[in-house]
């Protein structure tokens, strides 16, 4: 039984990670600035806990400043939109990252738009998922923005293909359905109202499973030949899709970890040099 080709996310993260370094000291040395990331967390989940960290380390390595704002789980919108507009407003700040998500009390739409849109490598505010809809320029949401690059270096081109968004989150469903669409790509979004998942999914010839729900995809909801992207981050790094089986069936699948989780990071440090470039006028 053949099985699918593996795309290789942290293999590539790692070439985009060396291409974001080498942009980063070029700016420092033609400036004497160095790209900034400021980092706000809410709480103490321990999955956000660890994303930041990583987030914050690959940033150094890259020679990227990381700037860490920790907050306390009771901390109120209006408190936490007085910090973003501080962040967005000090110029030695470049790029602010709000980790999702931030606990039931708090407004989180109000809280991603305190973040300067110029400032928004996150790709979270209503001005950047506007821009990236119409195909205008502006940083996309991380996720989608790496699951796009992926596909681009694995050769698939959406035009004319079903792709199936499996979620609809406002970071990951939603933005990475317009990104496929601006690819042309004929687009399905589904999600815990739809009747019958698997036999939707069964239609697709792009699958992107980003809902959080583990191993809710399976082989046999796989078209033969398919590509399988799987987006979900579930406890123990387990994905959406059963991996196993939908290899059997797929051309191309993403694992977890080692897929979309890597280009998740890349994407926001990559974005984050851009932003200090167009910030510094270098
Ligand atoms: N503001 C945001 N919040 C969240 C985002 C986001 O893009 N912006 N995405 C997810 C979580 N996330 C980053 O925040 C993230 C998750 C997983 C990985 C990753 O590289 N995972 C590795 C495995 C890591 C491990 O070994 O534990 C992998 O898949 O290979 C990166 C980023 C939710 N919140």
């Amino acid at each position: 039984m053949s099985q699918a080709q593996l795309m290789d996310g942290t293999g590539l993260a790692r070439r985009i990670v060396d291409e974001t370094a080498k942009r980063a000291a070029d700016l420092t040395e033609r400036t004497g600035v160095a790209p900034c990331l400021a980092t706000v967390l809410v709480g103490e989940d321990p999955a956000s806990v660890t994303y930041v960290r990583m987030k914050q380390n690959r940033s150094r390595k890259a020679g990227i400043e990381s700037r860490h704002v920790a907050l306390s789980a009771g901390t109120t919108t209006a408190e936490l939109i007085g910090t973003l507009t501080g962040l967005s407003a000090d110029p030695t700040v470049h790029g602010i990252l709000l980790q999702h998500p931030m606990g039931h009390h708090i407004d989180e739409r109000a809280a991603f738009e305190a973040i300067a849109p110029e400032k928004d490598v996150d790709g979270v505010t209503l001005a950047s998922f506007s821009a990236m809809s119409f195909g205008l320029p502006g940083f996309a949401s991380c996720t989608p923005g790496g699951i796009m690059r992926l596909l681009d270096e694995y050769d698939v081109d959406p035009a004319g293909k079903r792709a199936v968004v499996v979620g609809r989150s406002a970071i990951l469903g939603k933005p990475v359905g317009m990104l496929l669409l601006g690819r042309d790509a004929t687009v399905t979004y589904c999600h815990s109202r739809t009747a019958d998942l698997s036999a939707v999914v069964r239609e697709a010839d792009i699958v992107v499973a980003a809902v959080g729900r583990p191993r809710l995809i399976r082989g046999e909801d796989i078209k033969p030949g398919a590509v399988v992207v799987d987006a979900g981050y579930n406890p123990g790094n387990i994905g959406d899709v059963d991996f196993d089986s939908a290899r059997e069936r797929a051309s191309l699948i993403t694992p977890v970890p080692g897929g979309v989780g890597p280009m998740t990071i890349a994407t926001l440090l990559a974005q984050t040099v851009e932003a200090a470039t167009r910030q510094t006028g270098a």
